[in-house]
């Protein structure tokens, strides 16, 4: 890969810094790279390459640029936990020779890969035994998680179709419905404001996920909540598919989950909110949908109810993580 050999790269993060992670950190931040799952995979691969190559001359520099590359990473985008998940799973290392933690990075690093590619694959399997045939399906946003329930279900020979959100204000159900498009699976594209009005057509509910706490609440596009909510009145199950590593060790701490609060550029164009100095424009990219909206978490390793995520937390990865802080 020949942005490896570029070391000490200029970025408005930190000052100079390598190329690989700069790019990776440039892309997600610009959500050219996006989705909870997708931006996982990135930020490994990026410290995994950023490690590979990694010049130090003690094991002191060699960690302290390593964790200068995750700190980097992390904070290109603040809400989605399963980046700090897997940076903090590739970047651990041991304390013992340069080579021998650069290693282990490597192995780290491509563990978790792997196991996220896996971890789609059980999820679509596990989320198809809850669609049936006819069935038609809502869906917001772009979640890659709840797409893999779907298209298995679709392979399985389900007659199934899907209504797809737009989600403002980046339209990410474009992507959705193009993606949708290119397997074959009939798609109803739909304005977010229109849920309510379709809802009683809709046999199931399947969205993604950027976080989970430890109390079951689902962090997710903005405008989930919403849609759980209507769900929920007109008795419309609804599910989230998500990887273990998008449930969030820190919210066992106490820690809250950011939200983040995008351009208001995304929303109104500038020249049109120009003048109009009594106005406010709020754009926040997430909302919190509790636990009791909720019927079904799909994760890798089985279908579970929301109450169930200290378990996920404590036994999948909670402590392991949250003792490398
Ligand atoms: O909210 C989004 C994407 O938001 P954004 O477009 O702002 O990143 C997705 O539902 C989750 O990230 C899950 O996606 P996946 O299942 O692909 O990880």
């Amino acid at each position: 890969m020949d942005d490896r050999l570029s070391i000490n790269f200029w970025s408005p993060y930190t000052g100079y810094m390598h190329r690989r992670i700069f790019d990776t950190a440039e892309k997600i931040q610009t959500m050219e790279i996006r989705g909870a799952g997708r931006i996982a995979v990135a930020a490994a691969s990026a410290i995994r390459d950023y490690a590979a190559e990694l010049q130090a001359d003690s094991m002191e520099e060699f960690s302290r640029k390593i964790q200068e590359a995750a700190d980097v990473l992390i904070n290109t985008r603040p809400t989605a936990v399963s980046l700090p998940n897997a940076v903090r799973i590739a970047s651990s290392h041991s304390s013992g020779s340069v080579e021998e933690s650069r290693a282990e990075i490597i192995e780290n690093a491509e563990n978790f890969i792997k196991q996220a590619q896996e971890a789609l694959g059980r999820i679509g399997e596990i989320g198809a035994r809850r669609i049936r045939d006819s069935d038609v399906v809502l869906t917001h946003c772009n979640s890659h998680a709840a797409l893999a329930a779907i298209k298995k279900a679709f392979d399985q020979g389900k007659n199934i179709s899907v209504i797809a959100t737009e989600s403002r204000p980046r339209k990410q159900g474009l992507l959705t419905i193009k993606e949708l498009n290119d397997y074959g699976i009939p798609a109803t594209l739909i304005v977010d404001s229109a849920v309510r009005s379709v809802i009683k057509d809709v046999d199931i509910v399947i969205v993604g996920a950027d976080a989970i706490a430890v109390n079951g609440t689902l962090v997710n596009k903005i405008g989930t909540s919403q849609i759980a909510l209507m769900a929920h009145e007109a008795r419309v199950n609804f599910l989230v598919a998500a990887e273990t590593y998008k449930f969030s060790p820190d919210t066992i701490l106490g820690q809250l989950i950011d939200i983040e609060e995008r351009s208001k550029d995304e929303v109104i164009d500038p020249g049109v909110l120009k003048d109009m100095e009594n106005v406010t424009v709020k754009n926040p990219a997430f909302d919190f949908t509790p636990a009791e909206y909720i019927d079904l978490i799909i994760t890798e390793i089985g279908a579970i109810p929301p109450g169930m995520a200290y378990t996920i937390i404590k036994e999948h990865l909670g402590w392991k993580l949250a003792d490398l802080r």
